[in-house]
C-alpha cells in the first residue's frame, strides 16, 4: 500500500489533519523525527484506517505514490530548512512539499525559489482551526509553485471546512505566488490576536466595572453568539468563562494572566509598518500580550494606584459593549484586509479579497457570520479602497460606534486599559477626517530640520521651505519615501 499523501510531524496538528484525509478515502503515509509517536498513533487511534506508518525518512519517502506529495506539519523555522535538506536527496523532479506549518512568508518566499531550481514544487499553505479544524475540516490557504496546486486540490477541497447558505463551498483556495499563502496566514493570525484582545477588554469591563459573575458573562456571550457577532472565538469564550476544573472552581480565574505568543502577530505588524498601513488595532493586540506578560513588574506598580471607580447602568453598558466589540471589529478587519490589499500590490500576489474572507467563513480560527458580509463587500467592489467606506459597513459602523464612544468613556472613567479598543476608535476617527493636525507636525519638521512641506494652495509633489526662526538658511533637507 502507498500512501497518496505524506504527513510529516505528527503533533497536535499532524495527526489530527492525517486522519481528516484518511477518512475522505485517501491512503496516507506518516513519519514523525520521534518515531515513538508514530508507533503510539499505529498501536491505538491508527490501527483500523489505511495509514502507512514509518519509522525513517527514507521509509517515509519510499512510501509514497510517484509524484510525492508531503506536507510537512513542523515546528516554523529552522526546522523547516533542515527537514526539508533531509528530504530533498530522497526526491525526484515533480515531487511537492507543501509546509502547512505557521512559517514565516519570507522563508516560504525564499523556500519556493530555490526549490523550483531542483525541480520541486513548493507550496506554502497556511492550516487554520486548530486541533479540531485540522480534523473535521480547516480553511487552507496554499500559495507557491501553481504546478502543484492540480495534485492536492482534491485533497485539500475534500478536508477542507465548507461554508455557504448549502454548507457546500469549500474554505480553500490557491491564493497565489512566493509565499503568499504563509502571508495571508499570518495576517489571519493578526487578525485573530485583535478578536482575542477585543473579546478580553469587553471581558475586563464587565469582570472589574459590572462586576458579572462567570455565569452571567457566559450568558452573555452565548446571547451575543446568536446576533452580529456570531464566531467561534465569542462561542468559545462563552463555554470557556462557564467550565470549571476539578474542584469545581472557574478554571479561567486560575489561569495566569500572561498571555504567551508564537510570532505571526509581531510578523503582521513588522508588515504593517513595511507596507505604511495603520494597523493600530493587531499592534496594539500584540503590545497587550507584551504588557501582560510583565506580570511581576505589574504586580509591584499597582500597588502604587488606586483604580478609580466611577457608577454605571449595568443594561446600558452591555449593550454598549456589544456594539463597541461590533465597530472595533469591523475597524479591525478594515486594516487587515487593507493590508493583504498592499501586501497583494506590491508583491504582485493579485489576492482576491472576497475570496479570502470566503474560505475564512469556515474552519478557521476567525470564522464567523460577519465574513459573509466582508465577502459581498469585496465582490462588489475588488478595489474597494477600505471596508469601512462599503455601503454595508459604512452603515453598520455609524450605527455601532456611539457604543464604543460610550465604551471608551467608561474605560477611561473607571482604570480599565482598552488599547485595543481605544485604537479602533482613533482609526475610526482619524479616518473619517478631513483636516487632522498634520500641518502643525509638518511646520514642526520643517521649522527645525527644513524637512519641507506641501501647502494646500498647490499642486501635490510641489514641496516648500520656510525660514521660521528668521536665522535659518535657504538650504532644504531632501523628501524621503519610508
Ligand atoms: N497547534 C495549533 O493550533 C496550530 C499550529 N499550526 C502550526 O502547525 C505546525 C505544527 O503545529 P503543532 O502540531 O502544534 O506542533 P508543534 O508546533 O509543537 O511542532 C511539533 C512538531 O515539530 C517537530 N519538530 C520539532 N523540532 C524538530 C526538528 N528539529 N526536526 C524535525 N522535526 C521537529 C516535532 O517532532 P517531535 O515529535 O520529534 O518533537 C513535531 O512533529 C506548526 O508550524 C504550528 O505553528 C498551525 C495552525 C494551528
Ligand atoms: O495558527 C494558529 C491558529 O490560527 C495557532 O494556534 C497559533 O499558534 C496561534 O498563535 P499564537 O500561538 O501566537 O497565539
Amino acid at each position: 500500500m502507498l500512501g497518496d499523501i505524506g504527513i510529516y510531524g505528527f503533533r497536535v496538528m499532524g495527526e489530527n489533519l492525517a486522519r481528516n484525509i484518511e477518512s475522505k478515502g485517501y491512503t496516507v503515509s506518516i513519519g514523525n523525527r520521534s518515531s515513538s509517536v508514530i508507533r503510539d498513533f499505529m498501536e491505538g487511534k491508527g490501527k483500523e484506517g489505511n495509514f502507512v506508518p514509518s519509522y525513517s525518512m527514507e521509509e517515509f519517502i519510499s512510501s509514497l505514490k510517484k509524484p510525492r506529495k508531503i506536507m510537512l506539519m513542523i515546528k516554523a523555522g529552522s526546522v523547516v530548512d533542515a527537514t526539508i535538506d533531509s528530504i530533498l536527496p530522497l526526491l525526484e523532479e515533480g515531487d511537492t512539499i507543501i509546509d502547512g506549518g505557521n512559517s514565516n512568508y519570507e522563508d516560504t518566499e525564499r523556500r519556493v525559489k530555490a526549490l523550483e531550481k531542483k525541480g520541486i514544487h513548493f507550496v506554502g499553505s497556511g492550516v487554520s482551526g486548530g486541533e479540531l479544524g485540522a480534523l473535521y475540516g480547516p480553511s487552507i490557504m496554499p500559495g507557491g509553485a501553481k504546478e502543484a496546486w492540480d495534485g492536492i486540490k482534491d485533497i485539500f477541497m475534500d478536508i477542507s471546512a465548507k461554508a455557504g447558505k448549502n454548507g457546500d463551498e469549500p474554505c480553500t483556495t490557491w491564493i497565489g505566488a512566493g509565499g503568499s499563502g504563509h502571508y495571508v496566514k499570518t495576517i489571519h493570525n493578526g487578525i485573530e490576536y485583535g478578536d482575542m484582545q477585543l473579546i478580553s477588554e469587553t471581558y475586563a469591563v464587565m469582570r472589574d466595572v459590572l462586576g458579572l459573575s462567570n455565569e452571567e458573562m457566559a450568558e452573555v456571550f452565548t446571547r451575543w453568539n446568536k446576533g452580529v457577532l456570531e464566531s467561534y472565538l465569542v462561542e468559545i469564550t462563552a463555554d470557556i468563562l462557564g467550565e470549571k476544573d476539578e474542584k469545581g472552581e472557574y478554571l479561567v480565574n486560575s489561569i495566569l494572566d500572561k498571555a504567551m505568543q508564537k510570532g505571526t502577530g509581531k510578523w503582521t505588524v513588522i508588515s504593517a509598518l513595511e507596507e505604511g498601513q495603520p494597523v493600530s488595532l493587531i499592534t496594539e493586540a500584540v503590545y497587550a500580550r507584551i504588557l501582560s506578560s510583565m506580570k511581576d513588574e505589574r504586580v509591584e506598580a499597582a500597588k502604587l494606584v488606586k483604580r478609580p471607580v466611577s457608577e454605571v447602568d449595568k443594561e446600558e453598558t452591555i449593550k454598549n459593549l456589544e456594539m463597541a466589540l461590533y465597530a472595533s471589529k469591523m475597524v479591525s478587519y478594515a486594516q487587515g484586509f487593507s493590508l493583504l490589499k498592499a501586501a497583494s500590490d506590491r508583491f504582485e500576489w493579485g489576492l482576491n479579497l472576497g475570496e479570502i474572507a470566503s474560505i475564512w467563513r469556515g474552519g478557521c480560527i476567525i470564522r464567523s457570520a460577519f465574513l459573509d458580509d466582508i465577502r459581498k463587500a469585496y465582490d462588489k467592489n475588488p478595489k474597494l479602497m477600505n471596508l469601512m467606506v462599503d455601503d454595508f459597513f459604512q452603515k453598520e459602523l455609524e450605527k455601532a460606534v456611539s457604543g464604543l464612544r460610550e465604551i471608551m468613556v467608561t474605560g477611561v472613567r473607571n482604570g480599565i486599559a482598552m488599547p485595543a479598543m481605544s485604537s479602533a476608535l482613533a482609526y475610526y476617527d482619524g479616518y473619517h477626517t478631513e483636516n487632522l493636525p498634520a500641518n502643525l507636525l509638518q511646520a514642526q519638521r520643517d521649522y527645525f530640520g527644513a524637512h519641507m512641506f506641501e501647502r494646500i494652495d498647490t499642486a501635490r509633489g510641489e514641496f516648500f521651505h520656510h525660514d521660521w526662526s528668521g536665522q535659518g538658511g535657504n538650504t532644504a533637507s531632501t523628501v524621503y519615501k519610508v
